[in-house]
């Protein structure tokens, strides 16, 4: 954090000053040095992974905020020292923006409500467990939190710890899987109609005030579209990547178009697409039934250079386990709909897991 005796301390409060071409070359310089810092499983540089914002140099003195997992936290030394070596640098400031515990954060998103978005989410969440991973699902769907319904946690109550560093929310814990959702807080039956400075404290709690302990995965089960909430959340917390859900139909796709662009404007990686109710499977001869059209997710994705994760059939069974609260990916983990999920956590391991030259993933994801 800055010490109030720097220049930011006056300068977080005054309206900012027209850019000088001093200060320009300086951030470029500046961006240009930090690009050359390698996160070293992903092996891409902390720039194009979105690590590195709100980038401010006022004078002689550099302030960023590095948006990090908690393997990642030794990056802020390897900045530090970087920048020292500008010989105008007379002191940098690296804020280091992390969720305690948590080692990768993704966030599951869709253009438009209703295509599969925390069914996506609740699945992953499952097959990801079920791979060994320590997982937690944050719903943070301020409009429609369905996640403890479809985890068999509809009425449970949330408490709250102390801890040293203050209260925080206790995740309530579904075959598994940490989950915490604005619907635990809400009355059942109960319109959630916060707005502006409430939604934005709800949302900034939720992310930075919930005990998960040790996770190497947390998923955020965003709120549909591209409006304010999204944006916070985005903004707010130390997303690695985001993966985006539509159905087929051209609608559908036309707005996660739009979504797309708006994660990559904040400079959050697309790890990829789902294609949600691809296909209805024939119940006699097992022939896919493509009834909402077809192609409509591989078409994006090669749009858009994202990749196209996986497509998800319409089964009956999705909606059966999401009444009962077990996702259909750990009842029946062979199924058509339970295989598309283990592949993804296969892929989403292999990238944020291992140390690789630049997996597919990882590398598509970052196209602007
Ligand atoms: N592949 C599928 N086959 C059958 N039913 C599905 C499938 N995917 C989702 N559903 C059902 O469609 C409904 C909407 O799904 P879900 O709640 O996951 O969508 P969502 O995008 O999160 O919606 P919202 O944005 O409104 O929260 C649910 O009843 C779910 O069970």
């Amino acid at each position: 954090m800055p010490s109030h005796s720097s220049p930011f301390h006056k300068a977080e409060h005054a309206v900012p000053p027209p850019p000088d071409p001093q200060s320009e070359a300086r951030e470029l310089q500046v961006k240009a040095l930090l690009k050359t810092v390698l996160e070293p499983i992903l092996n891409t540089d902390i720039v194009s992974l979105g690590m590195v914002r709100n980038l401010r140099i006022v004078e002689d003195y550099i302030y960023l905020r590095l948006y990090v997992g908690k393997h990642q936290q030794a990056l802020k030394a390897e900045i530090l020292t970087l920048l020292s070596s500008l010989e105008w640098c007379k002191k940098s400031y690296v804020e280091l923006c992390t969720i305690a515990g948590v080692r990768t954060t993704i966030a599951v998103s869709s253009g438009k409500g209703g295509v599969g978005k925390s069914t996506t989410a609740v699945n992953l969440a499952a097959a990801l467990q079920a791979q060994g991973n320590k997982v937690g699902l944050l719903d943070a769907d301020v409009y429609g939190p369905n996640v403890p319904q479809m985890l068999g946690l509809a009425q449970s109550a949330v408490q709250i710890v102390d801890t040293p560093t203050g209260q925080r929310f206790v995740p309530l814990e579904a075959h598994g899987i940490k989950v915490m959702s604005v619907g635990l807080l809400a009355a059942p039956d109960h319109p959630l109609a916060w707005r502006g400075p409430v939604l934005h404290k709800i949302i900034t709690q939720f992310i930075q005030e919930v005990a998960w302990g040790d996770l190497d995965y947390l998923l955020i089960d965003l709120p549909p579209g591209t409006g304010d909430a999204q944006i916070t959340i985005v903004q707010e917390s130390p997303i690695c990547g985001v993966i985006l859900v539509t159905t087929p139909q051209q609608v559908a796709v036309a707005d996660v178009r739009r979504s797309i662009h708006m994660f990559r404007q904040v400079g959050i990686p697309v790890l990829g697409i789902v294609e949600n109710m691809s296909y209805l499977l024939c119940g006699h001869c097992g022939t896919p039934n493509p009834i909402f059209g077809s192609g409509g997710g591989q078409q994006l994705a090669d749009e858009l250079q994202a990749p196209l994760l996986g497509q998800v059939p319409i089964d009956a069974k999705i909606c059966a386990g999401g009444d009962i609260g077990t996702p259909l990916t750990l009842s029946d983990p062979d199924s058509a709909v339970g295989q598309v999920f283990t592949t993804i956590a296969i892929a989403l391991n292999t990238t944020f897991a291992t140390p690789n030259p630049l997996t597919p993933l990882a590398a598509s994801a970052l196209v602007a």
